[in-house]
């Protein structure tokens, strides 16, 4: 029929990536959460769903620096284009200038796409597409961002797709070294690996790494690199004897628990459990060591999550507030943890969305939250008692600034003592201690922080 508009029908791959990435800009969803259940509606497995997972992260990590090139060629701020029509754009730049997608391909099948989520803007796609496509990667930044030598942290943030304020953070948590921070940032643009807890008592690092075709951990004694795959569906992880957790995470919970302590050892308390990572590795070693764990979690639902997650365990779920204790738990334990709420700064490469959704004005009240969670388990262990504190955020004002004020405002005799021996022997790049961060482009970890005290 002459005059009909060819019936607008984008692949299902594309089509998986445009909806998930309009669900993390329009609702505030999570790609990590939302993807999977549209691969599913989608019944997209195998190549199709790897390629869809592959757009999503991708056009999502580089958001900020795809939408400084679409800018550009656009001719105005991506902000006064409509949603579908940016969002399918962030898309198609993102296949044109980071992958092997031919660029006919790229711009053919974002311009189908358009037509079916924004009809009005399949020229002007086409148009900035092209634009786009002739140009490498390398020429776009070059272009759009400021001359490295004028302003290394500007280049850096458009060069490797970090806000500016995440850059100077890594920049300060790194004493300055600006080619680290590079490296840092290089990593956290990188697809994560998954690696599971091999759980003490139940599982063997070395004989899970062979049921699973993975690969026993560099570090921890308890971790397994996986190859891929969906780990939440393996015999292994269904039957409890291992978890999905990264290795940084099972290193800090490792170190609290194996700190040397004069006296009882018998319990141990996590005041911020939910969903339970870090409370199944300590729950196991507890059973293992005649000890018990009191596990502390605000949230309902995630308090039913810990439950689950340690079935089995020497384990006590309780729903509360940690910063308002029950009487009974003051002086109580001989172990706390504190996993605190915290930027998540330090686990970029699993979040592709977070970068960009983070703002310096969240540091106040999460560090606010941290000092009392802090303060609380100065108050629930015991004198000669341990408390280790971890974030998985790099951001000094999350680490030691939090830490120096928490000890010095509780009035309670706190030191610090050094964590790096409560590491495993050899591991590199620990810095001067008494603390230690973890990195993902030194130890292949999240960027975990740990700071140890024992109270006088
Ligand atoms: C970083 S996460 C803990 C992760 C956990 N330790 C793991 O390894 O799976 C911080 C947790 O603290 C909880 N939380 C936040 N404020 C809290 C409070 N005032 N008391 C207890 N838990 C709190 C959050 O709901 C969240 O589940």
């Amino acid at each position: 029929m002459r005059g009909a508009v060819r019936a607008a029908r984008p692949d299902l791959p594309r089509r998986a990536a445009y909806e998930a990435v309009a669900a993390v800009h329009r609702d505030g969803a999570y790609a990590n959460l939302v993807l999977p259940a549209i691969l599913r509606d989608l019944r997209l497995h195998g190549r199709d769903a790897a390629f869809a997972t592959e757009l999503t992260y991708g056009a999502l990590r580089h958001e900020g620096t795809l939408d400084l090139i679409i800018g550009a060629a656009a001719g105005r701020e991506v902000a006064r284009i409509d949603p579908p029509a940016r969002d399918a754009l962030r898309l198609g730049a993102y296949q044109l200038l980071h992958t092997r997608v031919p660029a006919h391909a790229a711009v053919s099948a974002t311009v189908d796409l358009v037509r079916s989520v924004a009809p009005g803007a399949t020229g002007f796609a086409n148009a900035v597409l092209r634009e786009i496509a002739p140009q490498t990667l390398d020429a776009w930044i070059a272009k759009v961002a400021p001359p490295y030598e004028e302003d290394p942290v500007a280049h850096l943030a458009v060069a490797d797709s970090h806000p500016q304020w995440i850059v100077r953070a890594f920049s300060e948590a790194l004493g300055g070294d600006l080619d680290e921070t590079t490296r840092l940032l290089i990593e956290d643009n990188q697809r994560p690996p998954v690696h599971l807890c091999a759980r003490p008592g139940r599982a063997d690092a070395v004989e899970l790494a062979d049921e699973v075709g993975g690969a026993p951990g560099a570090f921890s004694p308890y971790a397994v690199y996986l190859p891929g795959g969906a780990p939440g569906d393996l015999p292994a992880v269904v039957e409890g004897r291992a978890h999905v957790q990264d290795e940084g995470s099972q290193l800090v919970a490792a170190a609290l628990a194996q700190a040397p302590l004069d006296g009882a050892d018998a319990r141990w308390l996590d005041l911020c459990a939910g969903p339970g990572g870090k409370t199944g590795l300590l729950g196991a070693l507890a059973a293992q060591r005649g000890a018990e764990v009191t596990a502390v979690e605000v949230a309902e639902h995630r308090a039913r999550l810990v439950e689950q997650a340690t079935r089995g365990m020497p384990v006590t779920v309780l729903h509360q507030d940690g910063r308002a204790l029950d009487p009974w738990m003051e002086g109580a334990f001989d172990r706390v943890l504190v996993d605190a709420p915290c930027t998540g700064l330090g686990s970029l490469r699993r979040r592709p969305e977070s970068r960009w959704r983070r703002q310096p004005s969240d540091l106040p009240p999460l560090t606010r939250l941290q000092r009392e969670l802090l303060r609380s388990a100065f108050t629930a262990v015991r004198p000669g008692g341990l408390v280790a504190y971890v974030t998985c955020s790099p951001h000094l004002v999350e680490t030691h600034v939090t830490v120096t004020e928490a000890a010095r405002r509780s009035g309670l005799p706190v030191d610090l003592v050094d964590a790096r021996p409560l590491l495993p022997a050899g591991m590199p790049g620990l810095g001067a201690g008494p603390t230690v961060q973890l990195w993902p482009h030194r130890h292949g970890t999240d960027a975990m922080f740990l700071a140890l005290l024992r109270r006088g």
